[in-house]
């Protein structure tokens, strides 16, 4: 069995798949300090409480975080005896490279999610996932990572509002009825939730407008139901849109290296 690792700036999940569907997908908040001992007991406790029985043999990551890739190499080859793919290093190849400028590091679940978004659709696509950062990824016709968008994401925003106003409480996101707020935390909550359709409307028809083909725009990530009716900004959208590329990614590379 593959374990597939995400680790983003703000969460890490891990998801286990038999070549078929995906087992279980456990969350953990993403610190680098976190040794492979730890992550172990995390992973194997939460197999025990749901009486998963995972046989795994293979690893591979995607990390937005340089720094916790030690540990959950240390790990995959401490309790699973594997050396891990990690995407975006040479030994892990992809079905498709982009095409950025020279020097550019893409975030690899961005890659991932290329790869997923080309696997499913078959490219002309912009993926929009709400993790840490809302980013826009857009995969052309070929499947290649093309390039996108980076803005803040919205638990960002919510908390930037906080830190920076002293009168500004946290809230949490929710939909508005209204777009005119009558009290300071119905204002927040408009400000990011209108503010966001706005943010992902006008991105998606400037994207569209300058690209030359039909697009389809594929919702991604903890926040994107959230978005989901009513203001048709996505065709479809799928929560397992980056460990499903982990999984494509994957195969790829077994199948280069048979
Ligand atoms: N209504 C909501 N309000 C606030 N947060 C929410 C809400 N619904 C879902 N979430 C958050 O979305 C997160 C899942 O999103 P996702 O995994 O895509 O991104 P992330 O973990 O925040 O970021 P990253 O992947 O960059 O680490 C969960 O941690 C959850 O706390
Ligand atoms: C944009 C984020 C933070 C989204 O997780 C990540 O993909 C990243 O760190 N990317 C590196 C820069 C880039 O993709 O252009
Ligand atoms: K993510």
């Amino acid at each position: 069995m593959l374990l597939c690792i995400d680790t983003g700036n703000t969460n890490t999940v891990f998801a286990l798949w038999d070549g078929d569907e995906f087992l279980c997908t456990f969350r953990c908040a993403t610190e680098w300090q976190r040794t492979a001992d730890q992550y172990f007991v995390w992973w194997s406790t939460l197999l025990h409480h749901n009486k998963i029985e995972a046989q795994i043999d293979e690893v591979i990551i995607s990390s937005t975080v340089p720094r916790v890739v030690f540990n959950l190499r240390v790990m995959a080859d401490r309790y699973f005896n594997t050396r891990p793919y990690v995407i975006g290093k040479a030994d892990c190849l992809l079905p498709i490279s982009p095409r950025v400028d020279a020097g550019t590091q893409v975030g690899p679940d961005r890659l991932a999610n290329a790869t997923a978004a080309f696997d499913r659709h078959g490219g002309d696509v912009v993926v929009v996932d709400f993790g840490t950062a809302t980013n826009f990824d857009v995969v052309a016709h070929d499947g290649a990572y093309v390039g996108g968008v980076i803005a803040p994401g919205i638990n960002l925003s919510l908390e930037a509002l906080h830190q920076a106003a002293a009168a500004l409480p946290h809230v949490d996101i929710t939909k508005p009825q209204t777009v005119i707020g009558t009290n300071t935390v119905a204002c927040i909550q408009s400000g990011i939730f209108w503010g966001y359709v706005g943010l992902i409307n006008g991105l998606c028809e400037r994207i569209k407008g300058e690209y030359d083909r039909p697009m389809k725009v594929v919702g991604t990530g903890g926040l994107a139901p959230l978005f989901s009716s009513g203001y048709a900004l996505f065709d479809t959208i799928e929560d397992d849109l980056t460990m499903h590329g982990l999984t494509v990614i994957h195969r790829y590379n077994k199948d280069q290296n048979n």
